[in-house]
């Protein structure tokens, strides 16, 4: 029987990340792995998801101190990595796929030029054959009629077609981890789940780890195996279910947030100050 591989994708332990001109630190001591599963951050705004998910790239400002007791992908630190070992690592093993496809995508370069140029430039492939590459992988994001779509510039394409075309580019090359942040949420709610399904099928597919960043709980209890809620820069639980959360924090979101099944008029907000004294200790 082969062995499977269990060693973790990404590790990361005590990672901190303060910005030189801010007084509280971004993010503080997180920890966490991630196998070939799908993991996600939640939190609210500013509780430091997105600088967590760019750290693991490398891809803060000057102006961000990182330290971290390791922060090893595929067992190598990443902190010991020269910018240019990094720049091969990007797209090609871990990829990230943003927020909105209308700021990712290059507004003056046809469709099937950029997919085209990820496949040269990660699978070394040329010419026909990176177009072919391109086409097929279009093909795989189910867009219909692919060879119409490339010859389109982003503008001219619908949001949720956008994010398809994201994703077919930064999982063209397979990478060992995706990191998506927030991949849906300037996305027409109809198309969102659609979007996200399909993320999760090719993530599955290729044997990659997810890492889902989202202020929404709810949609990444539904596709993620383990959940971190962040507050103020820290870790403050891990759940495998929702059912289970027993920080008031995490209450406090799942609670914020609008259930389709039972809609109510008031949402609640939380104590803050008392979250605050709790992290003080
Ligand atoms: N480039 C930056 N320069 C200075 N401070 C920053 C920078 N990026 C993030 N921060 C600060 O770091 C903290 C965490 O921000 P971060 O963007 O990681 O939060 P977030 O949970 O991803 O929020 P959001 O959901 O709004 O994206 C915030 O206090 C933010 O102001």
């Amino acid at each position: 029987m082969p062995v499977l591989d269990q060693s973790p994708v990404i590790s990361v332990r005590d990672l901190n990340v303060r910005f030189a001109q801010n007084t509280l630190q971004a993010v503080s001591n997180v920890s966490f792995d991630i196998g070939c599963e799908r993991v996600g951050i939640v939190g609210e705004s500013g509780s430091g998801k997105s600088t967590t998910g760019r750290a693991l790239m490398r891809l803060l400002p000057p102006s961000a101190v990182v330290t971290a007791e390791r922060m090893a992908f595929g067992g190598e630190a990443l902190l010991a990595k020269s910018e240019r070992q990094m720049g091969t690592l990007r797209g090609k093993d871990i990829a990230l796929i943003m927020q909105d496809p209308r700021y990712s995508l290059n507004p003056l370069l046809r469709i099937g030029k950029q997919v085209a140029e990820a496949a040269s430039l990660h699978l070394a492939l040329k010419g026909k054959a990176a177009y072919e590459q391109a086409r097929a992988m279009l093909e795989r994001v189910r867009i219909d009629n692919p060879e119409r779509v490339m010859a389109l510039y982003p503008h001219q394409i619908s949001g949720g077609m956008g994010q398809r075309v994201m994703i077919a580019m930064m999982l063209i090359a397979r990478p060992r981890l995706v990191i998506a942040d927030e991949p849906t949420s300037a996305l027409d709610v109809s198309v969102r789940r659609d979007v996200l399904m399909l993320l999760d099928e090719l993530v599955r597919e290729n044997n990659s780890g997810l890492l889902l960043i989202s202020h929404d709980i709810r949609m990444v209890a539904a596709f993620c195996e383990r959940i971190l809620v962040m507050y103020a820069g820290r870790v403050v639980e891990t759940l495998t279910r929702l059912e289970d959360a027993a920080h008031p924090y995490t209450q406090g979101l799942i609670a914020a947030l609008p259930d389709p099944r039972h809609p109510v008029r008031r949402l609640k907000i939380f104590d803050r100050s008392a979250l605050n004294a709790e992290l003080a200790q």
